[in-house]
């Protein structure tokens, strides 16, 4: 054991938004360091966001292309899996974290690689690959943001097999000729999308009766008719009871519930996260390894003063953008009580996490694409407010008529009655990703509807579908 070193605060897991929390906490003028186990960088870098949208973005791009005549003969061949694996790999920079490792350099976070783990309040020890340990100490606070990983079912004979997680569905290197895809989350419809438009033949295997179950109920929908059309073989209420190799390598053998026993050459579990809280010593702190870190508004630990958890780790809202935009709350909250400041705990202030409650942006880049803020009907009126929902034929705008031929795709604005906002919305069709940020400002600022109204789209372009909406709902 070396001497311990003191920092003003210290950051455990360097993922996108570890690295944000170092950031805010550095330039605020508190000393910082940062432990990260793995790659700086964090999954979303190596494992999720950027590869899988990676190998998504040439698959879209040929979709809309495929929407146009004219155009759609240039793109009538297969893609050149080769060269999208390539870019993918140049994207996780080969899965080598330098570049991330000098920008920690450049803004002077220095940099433990080791596991870390709490020792007590504010004290901890991190485990270089060598087994080394460094004691650490922070004056001010320590930020948790180790993340989540991949959760596998209980499932006999599935050890063994080397099933794909999110991980190998974002780093493999060679196409399956067959893959079951088990689950009907974001992950699970990403990687069908991706992976049959490379030449897999996919089964997607879903244990409920819709996909995409957390956003409206046509997102799924139109989601589910055009991965069918893609070819994807979308099972509905089917659940996998075993899996084996039969030959210990080569072809897999997954038995259903129907009884029924189907090949394939891989098969991923998408089934959702848990938190990387193991071997967290939160025993130290009066908590428990393996939960995730339940935090108050300002991100703080519940019942600590000094320990703080963002990103997925926290479980308010597992997507980078969110974990980022706590980190800044976080790190605004740990400057100001270091400089002796109150802080207004209110909602929307700097120091109060609010957004990722009320106003959580999410596009899921499936052909057609699905993108939502907000509340669903659904969840409005669970959450007891009288709302009313407005559709819209998205086909019927002339910019979406323009974008390709043949457009499909659904809009709804989720409207509060009583006070005249918006609570949420939901687009999918093609091309409405850059739409979202408009819904998201609607709902994050809850900007009147009479004041919507004077927000005029331009023609023609997607975006027309807010005056749709807007006149829909004046009548
Ligand atoms: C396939 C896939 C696609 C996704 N696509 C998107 C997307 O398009 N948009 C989006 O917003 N979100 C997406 N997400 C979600 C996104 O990846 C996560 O929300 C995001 O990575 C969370 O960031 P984080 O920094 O909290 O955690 P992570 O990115 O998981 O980083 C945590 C870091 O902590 C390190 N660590 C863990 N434990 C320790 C320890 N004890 N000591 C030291 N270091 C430790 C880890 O090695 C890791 O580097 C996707 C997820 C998946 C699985
Ligand atoms: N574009 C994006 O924003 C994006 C992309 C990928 C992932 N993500 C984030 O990553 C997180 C994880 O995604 P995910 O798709 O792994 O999780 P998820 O929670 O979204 O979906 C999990 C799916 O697996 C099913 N499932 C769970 N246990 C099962 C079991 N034992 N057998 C069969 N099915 C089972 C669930 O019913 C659900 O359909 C998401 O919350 C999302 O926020 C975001």
């Amino acid at each position: 054991m070396t001497e311990a070193m003191e920092y003003d605060v210290i950051v455990l897991g360097a993922g996108p938004v570890g690295e944000n929390a170092a950031e805010r906490t550095k330039a605020a003028g508190l000393s910082t360091a940062v432990v990260e186990s793995e790659l700086v960088g964090g999954e979303c870098s190596y494992w999720a966001c950027m590869p899988s949208k990676a190998l998504l973005r040439p698959v879209l791009a040929r979709a809309d292309a495929r929407r146009l005549p004219g155009l759609r003969q240039a793109v009538a061949g297969p893609l050149d899996t080769a060269a999208v694996l390539a870019r993918r790999d140049s994207f996780t920079s080969h899965w080598k974290d330098d570049g991330q490792v000098a920008w920690l350099d450049s803004v002077d976070l220095p940099l433990y690689r080791g596991h870390g783990r709490l020792d007590g309040p504010r004290r901890v020890i991190v485990t270089g690959g060598d087994g080394q340990e460094q004691v650490l100490t922070a004056r001010q606070a320590v930020v948790v943001a180790t993340g989540s990983r991949a959760v596998l079912p209980d499932l006999p004979g599935l050890a063994g097999v080397r099933p794909w997680t999110s991980r190998e569905a974002t780093s493999a290197q060679t196409v399956p000729d067959r893959l079951a895809v088990v689950g009907g989350g974001v992950v699970a419809v990403e990687m069908a999308t991706a992976w049959q438009a490379l030449g897999s033949r996919v089964v997607l295997l879903v244990r409920g009766g819709a996909l995409l179950e957390r956003m409206e109920p046509f997102a799924g929908e139109l989601v589910s008719r055009s991965l069918t059309e893609a070819g994807v073989d979308v099972r509905m209420h089917t659940s996998v009871t075993s899996v084996s190799r039969p030959r210990g390598a080569g072809p897999l053998a997954l038995t259903l519930d129907s009884g029924e026993n189907i090949d394939a050459d891989e098969v991923l579990f998408a089934t959702g996260r848990a938190p990387r809280t193991d071997s967290l010593g939160m025993e130290t702190v009066g908590g428990h390894d393996g939960d995730w870190l339940t935090v108050d508004d300002d991100c703080r630990v519940e019942g600590s003063d000094w320990l703080y958890a963002v990103g997925d780790v926290n479980h308010r809202a597992l997507l980078t953008h969110q974990g980022k935009y706590q980190a800044r709350i976080a790190a605004a909250a740990i400057a100001a009580r270091a400089a002796g400041e109150d802080i207004d705990r209110a909602p929307w202030s700097p120091y109060t996490a609010t957004a990722d409650r009320v106003a959580v942006p999410q596009v899921v880049f499936t052909d057609p694409e699905a993108a939502s803020v907000g509340l669903t009907l659904a969840e409005a009126e669970a959450a007891g407010h009288r709302v009313r929902a407005v559709d819209y034929d998205i086909a019927s705008v002339a910019g979406a008529s323009l974008h390709g031929d043949d457009y499909r795709g659904r809009a709804r604005m989720i409207v509060d009655e009583d006070r005249q906002i918006l609570r949420g919305a939901t687009f999918v069709g093609p091309g409405v990703a850059e739409l979202l940020h408009s819904a998201t400002i609607a709902v994050a600022g809850e900007v009147p509807i009479s004041r919507l109204w004077h927000a005029v789209p331009s023609y023609p372009t997607i975006s027309e579908v807010w005056l749709r909406l807007l006149e829909e709902y004046r009548g």
